[in-house]
């Protein structure tokens, strides 16, 4: 195909053209990069998780990974901001979407563990587009088998390490305290960030810290800034493998309407950017964007925002690909 330009000496095979065809045509691929049967191997892979059955308000996350893919159309090859090309830098490719059972939660699950499981058997690093956050659980289960316990670095308004809902396990508000129990969770590491807003009881921030996470609240960004987050941050993830886990209603819901269960007073997407640009040199093993959900989105707020999410993680794996 002509339209993605010459390659040659193994290069990664990039994005399509966008001065040779137009954006809004060409494949409905992140970014308009490969599909990951058109490669001969990918160091990154873009995994869509279509699934919204563990929701405990507004759905729609289902559509998540199709909306996100339809708004990353605009992306170009260079990032100025981490000088770096995380297209040219290693090779990306777009994975398609997991087949998840929305009746069965087990099931589902199960589905998830194993779609994850046989892209990253291949070599590749798994960026996963939601879905709604319930799919972290099998995705930890997955990278615990190879890393062992992983520090999770969890942007969110919510704690998500509730425990029940009508009496369920599995669901988008308890991920972290199943995966905390499980033995997933390196539990001197774990940090959530931009939380916010009324929760059940005084008892589930004590709960919170007993199953291994600090906060940096919504609220510290006011306070410390960006530099501040970013430097207690990278103080607690040094030493080890750290998954990435961003739900989008981290962000302010004018920055990101699109979204199941929103909350007032939220990062703005500058600071979020800005915070995962601090992730440079830590190792990232995998990462996942949850919660998008396209029918409450306005403009393709949302769904910008995401993509924007995703590219400036491409772009830190980029970055440490080509130091390492
Ligand atoms: N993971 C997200 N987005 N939300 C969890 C909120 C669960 C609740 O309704 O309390
Ligand atoms: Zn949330
Ligand atoms: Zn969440």
């Amino acid at each position: 195909m002509t339209e993605r330009g010459p390659q040659s000496g193994g290069a990664p095979i990039g994005p399509v053209d966008a001065t040779r065809v137009p954006r809004y045509g060409g494949p409905a691929t992140f970014a308009r990069l490969p599909r990951i049967d058109e490669v001969s191997r990918a160091d990154v892979a873009i995994l869509g998780v279509p699934f919204d059955s563990g929701v405990s308000y507004r759905p729609g996350a289902r559509f998540g990974p199709g909306h996100i893919r339809a708004a990353s159309k605009l992306l170009r090859p260079y990032n100025p901001a981490q000088d770096v090309f995380p297209f040219g830098a290693q090779q990306v490719a777009d994975a398609g979407d997991i087949g998840v059972n929305p009746f069965d939660l087990d099931q589902a699950i199960a589905d998830v563990d194993a779609g994850v499981t046989k892209v990253r058997a291949d070599g590749a690093t798994v960026l996963t587009l939601g879905g709604d956050h319930t799919i972290a659980l099998p995705i930890l289960r997955s990278l615990a088998r190879d890393h062992g316990p992983v520090a999770v670095l969890h942007f969110d308004a919510h704690l998500d390490t509730w425990d029940t809902y009508f009496g369920a396990p599995y669901t988008h508000g308890t991920p972290f305290r199943r995966a905390s129990e499980e033995g997933l969770l390196d539990l001197e590491r774990c940090l959530h960030m931009g939380i916010r807003g009324p929760l059940y009881a005084k008892s589930d921030l004590e709960d919170d810290t007993r199953l291994g996470f600090s906060i940096i609240r919504s609220d510290d960004y006011e306070t410390d800034g960006v530099s501040g987050a970013v430097e207690r941050m990278r103080k607690r993830l040094d030493g080890g493998p750290v998954y990435v886990s961003i739900d989008i209603d981290v962000l302010d819901p004018a920055h990101a309407p699109g979204t199941g269960t929103p909350e007032a007073g939220g990062l703005t997407s500058r600071e979020l950017l800005n915070t995962l640009r601090g992730l440079t040199g830590l190792n990232v093993v995998g990462a996942d964007i949850v919660e998008v959900s396209p029918p409450y989105d306005h403009a393709e707020i949302t769904g910008i925002a995401a993509s924007h999410v995703a590219y400036e993680l491409l772009s830190v794996l980029a970055a440490n690909s080509a130091s390492a």
